[in-house]
């Protein structure tokens, strides 16, 4: 196992982040729910910020030593690592994918 593979094998640790793990104890308090969706969608917006800038930087490192910008087989580790969560999983993979892409032929 290399060290991607064993970052993306490992759930992030949410209580850092002052995230309940056991969405059963939360109440059932709609306000707070909420405050909670915010929370993780301010987590996960900065987190694909990262991910488009990083996934970016890779693709120019490669082509600066004459590589492809784009490599299949890590793609598909990416669409597999997503499967767990079905069609939409896919989809948010190829996502991803297509924003660390950005324009191509640029
Ligand atoms: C970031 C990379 O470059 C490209 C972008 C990928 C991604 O955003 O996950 C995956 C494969 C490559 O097409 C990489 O090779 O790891």
């Amino acid at each position: 196992m290399n060290a991607s593979d064993d970052a993306a094998g490992s759930p992030i640790d949410l209580s850092s982040y002052g995230l309940s793990s056991d969405v059963d104890d939360l109440p059932d308090e709609i306000d707070e729910l909420r405050l909670e969706i915010d929370r993780l969608d301010a987590i996960i917006l900065g987190a694909i910020k990262r991910r488009t800038a990083i996934s970016k930087k890779v693709g120019r490192t490669r082509m600066a030593s004459g590589g492809p910008r784009l490599v299949h087989s890590r793609e598909m580790k990416v669409l597999q690592r997503f499967s767990e969560l079905g069609q939409e999983g896919h989809t948010l993979a190829m996502m991803l994918l297509r924003l660390g892409r950005g324009p191509l032929g640029r």
